[in-house]
């Protein structure tokens, strides 16, 4: 542990969270990093910073108090000290375990790469974790924004965020196209044109399951009714179909005894209603038209079928799967509309990088917007909380932006912190903010007869509101 970081001293009225076998320790004043942000994160953390202290203050009388530690990153890091993400930032977010960013700005097309997907990558943040769910009051874009609540489980780590690609016209890139055409694609139809960019799009079989084994694991915890597999495994077989597959395999193999899988219902499902029910019979109501099938395909249902009653049959028969976490899979593009029609059928979406980047911008316009769309990157033993939107520049220190999902983000801080009362002190005066149609510019044009308050303003009405 240094004394000072990016040349800024730790405070010396806080003490470091622990953590040992697999636990936090938090003492009563933890030293907690926080990044500004670039744009708007300067309005959002200044009112955010003030409702998490009076939030711990009413909460605790002064027993608790969060030591609140900048480190530096972006615009501000780089003005200070000519580099983007310096070593210290990332030295002292892992030092002190658990911490809070605004958003920072990634340039389009050139230019530096994500600081916040290097941060995760270099600290192994490999849960992106994004709750979406529905605050009464909360102006919204569909019928029953009540019905929606799911949390996204994003693979943080690798996908086309690993940053391997090479632009168009270089050498690298000639050099890849040559490679891929002459030695992989050599007999094949297929060409990757000269005049392309190409990127790498990696999906491990680590990164996979220990994402979909914190989703289930989530699940259990939460007594959550279904973990849903997205992928787009149709057309890219062997890193989102395989995506698919691992996690089918957590399930089955980790999970045994809390889960059942979609096709494994219906087989059960099938032989509860009619317990004479053949297998082929059961088959052909699982995989309809397999009747017509080459008889390679229909013997492969045949013995899934049989499988899964002798495995299974006795443990998750007889209606016993139906209170077990059900684990289906979603192709991506179905998805998004299955969460804004059916939206009460899905509680945890476990997805790859990209798709996951995608659903958690979408979800949120369903409860009002990434005005109010917290997050979390989780990996083993560190935690850095973030908002799922962005820098929004053209907003940037004109004190009107929604800080709803920094300062949710930190509801989920203090949550994981054992700090519940902060937690839903901040929830309720939110609410009740809200509920007094006291809002920011995002809510306030979509609700009748609100008041239209800047970012300081509704923080200093929460505080009152607590
Ligand atoms: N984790 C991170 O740090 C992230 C960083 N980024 C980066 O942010 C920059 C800007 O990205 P951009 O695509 O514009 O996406 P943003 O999420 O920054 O903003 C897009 C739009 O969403 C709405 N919005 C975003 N945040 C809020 C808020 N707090 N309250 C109310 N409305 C909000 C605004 O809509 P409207 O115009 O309708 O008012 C805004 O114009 C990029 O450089 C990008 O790479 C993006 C995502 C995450
Ligand atoms: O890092 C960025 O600039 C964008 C990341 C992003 O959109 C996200 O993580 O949701
Ligand atoms: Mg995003």
């Amino acid at each position: 542990m240094q004394t000072s970081y990016n040349g800024i001293p730790v405070p010396t009225d806080g003490a470091a969270i622990q953590y040992t076998d697999g636990q936090y320790q938090v003492p009563d004043n933890p030293i907690i990093p926080f990044i500004e942000g670039d744009g708007t994160g300067r309005d959002i953390w200044k009112a955010s910073q003030r409702v998490f202290d009076a939030a711990v203050e009413k909460a605790y009388g002064g027993k608790r108090k969060v030591a609140w530690y900048e480190v530096l990153a972006g615009e501000k890091a780089f003005r200070q000290t000519q580099n983007w993400l310096p070593d210290d930032t990332v030295k002292a977010t892992v030092d002190f375990r658990v911490s809070i960013k605004g958003p920072l700005t990634t340039p389009v097309g050139g230019g530096i790469r994500s600081l916040n997907v290097a941060l995760r990558q270099l600290m192994d943040l490999y849960q992106c974790i994004r709750p979406v769910k529905y605050y009464a009051g909360v102006p919204s874009p569909v019928k029953h924004p009540e019905l929606v609540d799911i949390v996204i489980f994003r693979e943080n780590t690798e996908d086309i965020y690993a940053g391997i690609e090479f632009r168009e016209g270089t050498p690298e890139a000639e050099k890849f196209i040559f490679f891929v055409n002459n030695e992989m694609l050599q007999g094949t139809k297929k060409k990757v044109r000269l005049d392309s960019g190409v990127g790498v799009k990696p999906i491990s079989i680590t990164g996979s399951k220990r994402l979909v084994r914190a989703a289930i694991k989530h699940a259990l915890e939460n007594k959550l009714k279904t973990v849903t597999l997205v992928h787009k495994g149709n057309i890219q077989k062997f890193t989102e179909g395989a995506f698919r597959d691992w996690g089918y395999e957590v399930a089955t193999q980790e999970f045994r005894d809390q889960t059942v899988t979609e096709r494994e219902s219906w087989i059960l499902g099938n032989l509860d209603a009619n317990p004479g029910l053949t297998a082929e019979a059961n088959a052909a109501m699982i995989e309809p038209g397999i009747d017509f099938a080459p008889k390679a395909f229909s013997d492969s249902i045949i013995a899934e079928v049989n499988d899964v009653i002798t495995r299974i049959g006795a443990t998750h028969g007889n209606g016993a799967w139906k209170s077990k976490i059900l684990v289906n899979d979603r192709i991506a593009d179905s998805i998004f509309q299955q969460i804004i029609i059916r939206p009460s059928d899905y509680s945890v979406l476990a997805t790859t990088n990209l798709n996951g980047d995608y659903i958690s911008d979408a979800a949120a316009a369903q409860v009002g917007g990434l005005g109010i769309a917290p997050g979390a990157n989780i990996g083993d033993g560190y935690a850095v909380f973030e908002a799922t939107h962005g820098t929004a520049p053209k907003y940037a220190d004109k004190d009107v932006i929604n800080p709803g999902s920094v300062m949710l983000s930190g509801v989920m801080m203090f949550d994981f912190l054992g700090w519940k009362e902060a937690a839903r002190m901040i929830e309720s005066s939110m609410e009740k903010t809200i509920g007094q149609k006291y809002v920011t510019y995002d809510f306030e044009r979509q609700m009748q007869g609100a008041t239209k308050a800047k970012t300081s303003e509704f923080a200093t009405r929460m505080i009152e509101n607590m």
